[in-house]
């Protein structure tokens, strides 16, 4: 096992009702400010009770953060909320919403001249305001954890940043904020999750047993309770299942002492960034073809993953190396998640696009050999037309 620091300060509010409790959480006499998206909240319940809890707090809103949260957007809300003097923020619905608000508070306090340059130049957050956060769709895992992704719509960019300082004081996971989720979002949050664990546990072996399991535990939980979830989406326990797994890839634990391989989230951004694909069905399309591409280097783990998850035992290796890629390529489809780029009518013209601006920014060393270049970029993306 590699040597590890593990840190994780989230404090989950986890069931029914618990919005109720978050006003025990945020400093008396805070002004707060809810963030959140479309306004799906106000339809389903969720702002009322979120309103109800912060009876007794100044309250500011900020509604219209975009899915794949718009930079241009967000910066709206920085002024609003320095303008008002805000000093607590509260996130109200999915990962776009919560990645949005981490930057939002990172911006708020970022003292050079344009906070993009966190993202673009790697600008390090030093100081954020508190947020907390009501989770209404299972899938980032950014209610417990510390990075974000966010668009730059004039440019077309989508980057990352993460920030000990950007981690929710707090988030409300109550399954029932999920029943009004369009099944669409629960098949990306259900890929979403299903790739994330992925990403941290198909890499090589270095002899973590509990690492390993608690990543399969994880991958079972979804292959059991995803297709649940999409059948019934107001089934309580399923979503709760669903909604605890979706958090548990994401939060830190499968990923301490362990390799991990960021590469399909990094080339997927940017077909979100290109053509507004959603963030779930860019990594269905590019993780079988990394997988198939990567395979001779992730063999062993490819080969564990494919009997303790899909049964996968008979045959030689690279026939059970195929099974296994087939196996998870069908689960994407199950959901409706389609695998392909010719599925979205994108073709060789955008991987030139993505390899010259991969060429721009001098991306290099991608993987957890770190031994992906462009030119393996480019072969990857080839095999997922
Ligand atoms: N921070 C991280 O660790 C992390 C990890 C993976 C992805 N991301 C990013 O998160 C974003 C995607 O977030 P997401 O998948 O949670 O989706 P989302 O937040 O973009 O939401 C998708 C849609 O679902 C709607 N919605 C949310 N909750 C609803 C509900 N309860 N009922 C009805 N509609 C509801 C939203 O209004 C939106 O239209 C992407 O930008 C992605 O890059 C972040």
């Amino acid at each position: 096992m590699n040597n590890f620091t593990f840190y994780n300060p989230v404090k989950i509010l986890f069931g029914k009702g618990q919005i109720s409790a978050i006003s025990k959480e945020i400093p008396a006499g805070a002004h707060v400010m809810v963030t959140y998206g479309g306004g799906s909240i106000k339809q389903n319940g969720v702002y009322d009770q979120v309103m109800e809890a912060l009876k007794g707090f100044q309250v500011s809103e900020f509604g219209g953060i975009e899915p794949n949260p718009h930079y241009e957007t967000l910066m709206k809300a920085v002024a609003l909320a320095k303008e008002k003097k805000v000093d607590f923020f509260l996130a109200v619905g999915g990962g776009s919403v919560i990645d949005g608000t981490k930057f939002i508070v990172a911006a708020m306090a970022y003292e050079g001249e344009d906070p993009w340059d966190i993202m673009a130049k790697r600008e390090p957050v030093t100081r954020a305001a508190p947020f907390g956060a009501v989770l209404t769709l299972p899938a980032t895992g950014s209610e417990m954890n510390s990075g974000a992704v966010i668009n730059r719509v004039s440019i077309k960019e989508k980057l990352s940043f993460g920030s000990p300082h950007t981690f929710p004081k707090f988030s409300v996971l109550d399954p029932e904020t999920t029943f009004t989720l369009p099944v669409r979002q629960i098949s990306n949050g259900v890929a979403d999750a299903f790739s994330h664990v992925l990403e941290q546990y198909l890499t090589y072996p270095v002899n973590a047993p509990l690492q390993d399991r608690f990543a399969e535990a994880i991958l079972l939980t979804l292959k059991e309770e995803g297709p649940k979830a999409v059948q019934n989406p107001q089934d309580y326990d399923t979503m709760a299942n669903f909604m605890w797994a979706a958090t548990m890839a994401l939060n830190g634990v499968i990923r301490v002492g362990v390799p991990t391989d960021w590469a399909t989230h990094y080339i997927a951004h940017e077909l979100t960034a290109l053509h507004g694909i959603d963030h779930a069905r860019t990594l269905g399309i590019v993780f079988p073809a990394l997988l198939r591409y990567k395979s001779e280097t992730k063999k062993e783990k490819l080969l564990q993953y494919g009997e303790r998850i899909w049964n996968v035992t008979s045959g030689t290796e690279d026939e059970r190396l195929e099974a296994t890629i087939q196996a998870t390529i069908a689960f994407f489809e199950s959901l409706d998640i389609k695998t392909r780029l010719s599925d979205y009518e994108v073709g060789e013209d955008t991987i030139h696009t993505i390899i010259s601006r991969f060429e721009q920014r001098g991306v290099k060393d991608l993987g957890e050999r770190a031994d992906i270049q462009i030119q393996d970029v480019k072969e990857i993306l080839l095999l997922s037309l």
